[in-house]
């Protein structure tokens, strides 16, 4: 329990009524958790506005209110206070509550359009093989400490409440080091603020959510404040500094101005001013072989992930831990720790004689990329099935659909979450980016809304030899119409479909 006043210090307070020393139990952005002696932050969504539900959260025993705008729904509160902007402000707010967790936590955070999971579950595994205790928070997974936490609310970066909320859990259970994903929404939308970064790795920056950002740049400078925590870093602090980032990417490279006086790694395959690359790759069936060059020694890698995509997230988390003063060898030894991700490039095996592959590519350049490493691993046909998430990301929709008719043999457009969309339409964009690259529908794709009929069909169109890409779904464990969450299992879903083609193998 603390006084209502040392939550707002670090606030510019535009108007305030009522007694600002009333003791606040505690502090949450959703009225209907408004417990007695909250402080109930109001905050502007995009389907409905907080400040709709100050009456609400008062009835439930909130004492205090934090607003953008005054209205007379505050009379009832003990205390009231107004700022410009409450979603920054309860960073901070959030920060005070649970007494700065960060200062007592080394923190990484891993941004780009694709790879953030798989890297940060990379990072995560070589800490954890030098022996520290990490925490780890991102879409697949929030762990603390070796506790996993229930994560369905499908957002990567936390508000900035619970994510200070887990800091202040890691610090309690012993957490040395905490592992973020930070997404360009969360940095933009202020989740991030007053988390202490050490370390910004960049994996690479190219087309996303450009419906919320508006603009590309607007986009790259969203992920650009990811390096300025680190610039702005309090000097004081115990833990390494430094950025980490793509040579081979552009995004990457416009945005490394942002690390300020912090020390720059640079990683990459190809690249030739890359600190941090990889030589002799050698892809086989079970992962990739390749030895890791660093500043100060190489080392042998027996990566257990498939993909040139994978190498380039290694040797990201690789850069991060030399900048913690890994050495080479301690470097592989952690990244051949770690067997899988959840739901990237698993193989769906029930005796078929294809492949059947699900993986959460939902971006065109992880479409792309994805088809790419596949068509190299099979000698047959590349059948897909994806859709693209309603709400989200309009303008990916025909590229997708482009990608898919230029690297596929064959696609099924179908739901992915069309959320309050119509499924069809969504579909009907990405076919229309198929048909713009002369794909024909019946020949070379079909619209199947219903998932499962969609994976059903392609399934039995496969034949020995062919690959089929589950894509988009991975691990998630709903596919979200309206505001109802189906449950969905992709790789249950895959292996029913071929139990009833007659192929009843073990599955992963
Ligand atoms: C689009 C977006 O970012 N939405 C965020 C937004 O929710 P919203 O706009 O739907 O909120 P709303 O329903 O309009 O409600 C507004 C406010 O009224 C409150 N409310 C509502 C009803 C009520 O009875 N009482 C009440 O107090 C809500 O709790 C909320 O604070 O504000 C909520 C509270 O802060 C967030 O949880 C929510 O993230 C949702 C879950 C989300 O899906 N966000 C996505 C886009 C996102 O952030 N994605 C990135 C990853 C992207 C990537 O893959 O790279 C992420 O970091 O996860
Ligand atoms: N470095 C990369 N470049 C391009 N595509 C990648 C890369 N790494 C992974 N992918 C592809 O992107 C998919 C998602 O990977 P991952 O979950 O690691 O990314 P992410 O950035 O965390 O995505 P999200 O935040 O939406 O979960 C993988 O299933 C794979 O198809």
């Amino acid at each position: 329990m603390l006084p209502l006043r040392s939550l707002l210090h670090a606030l510019a307070i535009e108007r305030a009524a009522g007694d600002l020393d009333i003791p606040i139990t505690e502090v949450c952005y959703d009225s209907r958790q408004a417990l007695p002696g909250a402080l109930f932050v109001a905050l502007r969504g995009s389907y409905t506005d907080g400040h709709r539900y100050l009456e609400d959260a008062r009835r439930r025993g909130a004492v205090a209110a934090l607003v953008e705008e005054w209205s007379n729904a505050l009379d009832d509160y003990p205390a009231a206070v107004q700022v410009v902007d409450t979603r920054a402000a309860l960073a901070r707010v959030a920060a005070a509550f649970f007494q700065n967790p960060s200062n007592d936590l080394g923190v990484i955070g891993v941004t780009g359009t694709d790879g953030k999971s798989t890297t940060t579950f990379l990072i995560d595994a070589l800490l954890r093989a030098a022996g520290y205790h990490t925490g780890l928070v991102g879409t697949v997974a929030v762990r603390v400490g070796d506790r996993v936490v229930e994560h369905d609310t499908r957002q990567t970066t936390p508000e900035s409440l619970d994510l200070q909320r887990l800091l202040a859990n890691m610090r309690r259970e012993g957490v040395q080091w905490a592992v973020l994903e930070a997404t360009s929404h969360g940095l933009a939308m202020h989740r991030l603020d007053c988390c202490a970064f050490d370390l910004a790795v960049v994996t690479n920056i190219t087309h996303e959510h450009l419906d919320f950002h508006g603009t590309i740049e607007a986009y790259r400078r969203a992920k650009a404040r990811l390096l300025e925590f680190v610039a702005q870093r309090d000097d004081l602090r115990p833990y390494p500094r430094g950025v980490v980032l793509n040579a081979g990417d552009e995004g990457a490279r416009s945005i490394a101005a942002y690390a300020g006086s912090a020390p720059v790694i640079w990683f990459g395959v190809d690249a030739t001013e890359a600190e941090i690359t990889a030589r002799n790759i050698h892809p086989h069936n079970a992962g990739t072989d390749f030895e890791l060059v660093t500043p100060t020694g190489s080392a042998l890698v027996r990566l257990k992930l498939l993909g040139r995509f994978n190498v380039e997230n290694a040797l990201a988390a690789a850069a991060a831990g030399y900048l913690l003063g890994l050495t080479a060898e301690q470097i592989a030894g952690g990244l051949e720790s770690l067997d899988h991700v959840p739901g990237r490039l698993r193989r769906i095996d029930a005796g078929q004689p294809f492949t059947v592959i699900v993986d959460y590519a939902h971006t065109p350049e992880a479409l792309q990329r994805v088809l790419e490493l596949v068509r190299e691993l099979v000698p047959g046909r590349l059948i897909t099935v994806f859709g693209s998430a309603g709400e989200r990301d309009r303008a990916k929709r025909p590229l997708q659909g482009a990608i898919a008719a230029r690297l596929a043999d064959f696609s099924v457009f179908t739901s992915e979450d069309p959320r309050f969309e119509d499924p069809e339409r969504i579909i009907d964009e990405i076919a229309e980016g198929a048909r713009g690259a002369g794909a024909i529908e019946g020949r070379d794709f079909l619209c199947i809304e219903d998932r499962s009929q969609a994976i059903r069909e392609a399934l039995r169109r496969a034949t020995p030899g062919d690959a089929v890409l589950l894509l988009g779904k991975g691990h998630e464990r709903c596919i979200i119409y309206g505001s109802e969450r189906r449950p969905w299992d992709e790789s249950a879903e895959a292996l029913s479909a071929l139990a009833e083609l007659g192929y009843r193998n073990e599955g992963e």
